[in-house]
């Protein structure tokens, strides 16, 4: 069993592609950890490095206390698993899977005694005799699977191991092997692009973009409190709507964000107002996901400043639930240009009569134009607001709708993408079972921060609280 801590790794590959830059993270012994971000973000590189197939450019790899950048691969008792695992085409399943013990010369009785454990764990006891090629998809990964575990390694990693097979195998075996992991309690990386592979499988998981980390902790808190647009949009299905305002302080009344035909206002005793006040004037990103709009009746009565409204465009039936897309005329953010430089917040609005701009917004009339966009970094759009429809209440299209807006839920980024609110990432995984004499959740209780989330030192000599992204 082992942990693993990346200290400010950098990878530059010859050529010249930075594709990992200065990741800090901790992965605790035990841990079932998923690497998720869109292709190219660097998941791949930091699993390789850590299995010693790549080398590290700058930084440090710790391995159980030991630092490990020039550790041979053979000596980190590490096993991998790829998109297409890899079996010996000429062996049977039992013979692929015997292959790691006969080559550390095991007893073959007890040998196969443990293969076939294995095989019955992985669902595959009744095809040992099978060659690889007359095998499923899932079947040859199950079997890629057996012979990477066989030897009990001290740290997995697994690299888009489901990404070949069809919805429902995935489904299935992501099931089987975050419980496989989990009954052995192998500390194990996996690397994903799929938010719902990640979110269900991961006791913690970091989001990256471009190399750089974006967030850590587990799927609750990343899901409910992301650290920046960008992590609130990749784990989003439906999409969250996004929204471009900016914000102003209305004396007695509390942060009013214009959205141009249409306004919020975010009270003064919101915990979140101390925060929100230092953006006055500034353009900010209002995070709302579909379930916390909720449709109301015209002339219900709402806090004030709690309630969009638009025309519905379309409406899509999803199974579970209905979706409606509503035209609100407001501008929308795309999260995958917000903060994708190192540019700081530094848009600064003209600022006519401060009073004046006010009198203006809390009573002029809707088709008034928000401020220029030339001056936001990242890209705009006009797009629907996106709302999830009470079952019984569906509306039609072209119908106008108020939409309560659940405040409490409501997510606000700055101009750079990041959250405007601190983040939250106290709490460690779930616990889950362990081995007799490995570490236990408290003592594994010392947990990452993100952007500047507090965060205990990891020990290993170094500063700060693994898991947050430096330099971002
Ligand atoms: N051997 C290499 N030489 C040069 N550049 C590389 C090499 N391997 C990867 N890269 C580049 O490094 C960046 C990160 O690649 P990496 O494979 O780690 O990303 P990833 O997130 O795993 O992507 P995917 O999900 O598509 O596998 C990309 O820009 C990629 O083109």
């Amino acid at each position: 069993m082992t942990d693993v801590v990346l200290d400010g790794v950098h990878k530059v590959y010859t050529g010249g592609v930075t594709a990992v830059r200065n990741i800090r993270l901790r992965i605790n012994d035990g841990e079932l950890f998923v690497l998720l971000g869109p292709s190219g973000c660097g998941k791949s590189t930091i699993l390789r490095m850590i299995a010693g197939l790549e080398e590290i450019t700058e930084g440090d790899l710790w391995m159980n206390g030991g630092r490990a950048n020039d550790l041979p691969p053979r000596d980190r008792n590490v096993a991998m698993v790829f998109q297409e695992g890899a079996l010996y085409p000429h062996r049977t399943v039992k013979g692929n899977m015997m292959f790691p013990l006969e080559v550390s010369g095991d007893d073959r009785a007890e040998a196969n005694a443990r293969v076939m454990e294995l095989a019955r764990a992985l669902g595959i006891n009744t095809m040992v005799d099978r060659l690889p090629r007359t095998l499923s998809g899932g079947q040859r990964q199950r079997a890629a699977i057996g012979r990477a575990l066989i030897r009990e390694p001290s740290l997995f990693l697994l690299d888009e191991p489901l990404s070949s097979l069809d919805a429902g195998l995935r489904t299935e075996l992501r099931v089987e092997i975050s419980a496989l992991v989990r009954s052995t309690g192998t500390t194990t990386v996996y690397v994903t692009h799929d938010q719902v592979e990640a979110m269900t499988m991961a006791d913690r998981m970091a989001v990256l973009r471009d190399g750089v980390l974006e967030d850590v902790g587990t799927p609750e808190q990343i899901y409910e409190d992301p650290a920046t647009v960008f992590v609130a949009a990749f784990l989003s299905s439906p999409p969250i709507n996004l929204l471009q305002g900016t914000l102003w302080t209305v004396e007695d009344e509390g942060l009013l964000i214009d959205f141009g035909p249409q306004r919020m206002m975010v009270p003064w005793d919101d915990p979140r107002a101390s925060s929100l006040i230092s953006h006055q004037g500034q353009h900010v990103t209002v995070g709302i996901r579909p379930d916390t709009l909720t449709p109301i009746a015209p002339g219900t009565p709402a806090q004030p400043g709690t309630v969009l409204s638009g025309q519905v465009r379309a409406l899509e039936f999803h199974g579970h639930e209905w979706l409606a897309y509503a035209e609100a005329g407001i501008t929308t953010v795309d999260p995958t240009e917000v903060g994708r430089s190192a540019a700081p917040a530094t848009y600064e609005p003209e600022r006519p009569g401060l009073r004046d701009r006010l009198k203006d917004l809390l009573g002029r009339p809707s088709q008034d134009e928000p401020p220029p966009e030339e001056h936001v970094p990242g890209h705009h759009r006009r797009a629907d607001l996106i709302f999830r429809i009470a079952p019984g209440s569906r509306p039609n299209r072209g119908d106008h709708v108020a939409l309560a807006v659940d405040l409490d839920r409501v997510l606000f980024f700055g101009a750079d993408g990041r959250r405007v609110t601190p983040v939250h990432r106290h709490q460690t995984a779930p616990p889950r079972m362990h081995r007799p004499g490995h570490a236990s959740q408290e003592t594994r209780a010392h947990d990452t921060g993100a952007f500047g989330t507090p965060g205990p030192t990891g020990g290993y000599g170094t500063t700060g609280g693994f898991g947050g992204a430096g330099g971002h």
